[in-house]
């Protein structure tokens, strides 16, 4: 877990994004699939919303996945270890990267087959105090063919981009900066599934 903590920092100090394989081992990753998919069976889940607040639509045509919102008064075992580990993020950005961070929102997400997400920032008007994205993969298996990866638009100094795709492994962790990594999740051909979180510079 150490090694992580220095692994996310140093990565969002040089490069605004970190990923790390096996961030959670097989058996909490799978027992987090399972709660998922009892909740997604239960039907609690909903079409995900763009914007917040009264400017909040479901918009198919930007974003088809499905989310359920984690209540943080009301975790389950499962999720409040999640926070924990998340929360040792936190401390370690907030030590080293004074980035200010004090609580975290987080959702479960199902990309069904065919779904997408297109490109956008974390971080807009109405949500600036979203800092950083954090986001762990608890599907199952996944190859290149089921598609799907998270691209990443990484600004360079000369005003282009580079292209990274990240496919959703079991287990994988994503960090990123919210409002400086443009992304979006191309189409998928293998239901995927996906805690999705934000650091936050508010309470
Ligand atoms: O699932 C992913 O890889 C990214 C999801 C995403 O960009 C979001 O929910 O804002
Ligand atoms: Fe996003």
């Amino acid at each position: 877990m150490e090694d992580n903590l220095d692994r996310i920092v140093s990565g969002i100090y040089e490069n605004s994004f970190a990923v790390i394989d096996d961030f959670v081992d097989e058996i909490f990753r799978k027992a987090l699939f399972d709660e998922q998919t009892d909740l997604l069976e239960s039907g609690k889940f909903r079409k995900a919303a763009i914007g917040t607040g009264d400017q909040k639509q479901v918009k198919p045509e930007i974003r088809s996945d499905e989310v359920l919102w984690m209540e943080p008064d009301n975790l389950s075992i499962l999720q409040s270890e999640y926070w924990h580990r998340v929360d040792a993020i936190k401390l370690a950005l907030n030590r080293r990267c004074f980035l200010g961070l004090q609580s975290f929102e987080a959702h479960f997400a199902r990309y069904p087959i065919g779904s997408f997400y297109k490109r956008h920032l974390d971080q807009f008007q109405q949500v600036s105090y979203r800092a950083v994205t954090v986001i762990l993969y608890v599907n199952d298996i996944w190859t290149a063919q089921d598609e799907g990866a998270l691209r990443m638009y990484l600004p360079k100094e000369n005003g282009k981009e580079d292209v990274l795709d990240i496919l959703p492994m079991p287990g994988r962790l994503v960090v990123f900066l919210s409002g400086e990594i443009p992304h979006e999740v191309l189409p998928t051909k293998k239901e995927r599934n996906s805690i999705t979180g934000w650091l936050r510079t508010i309470s």
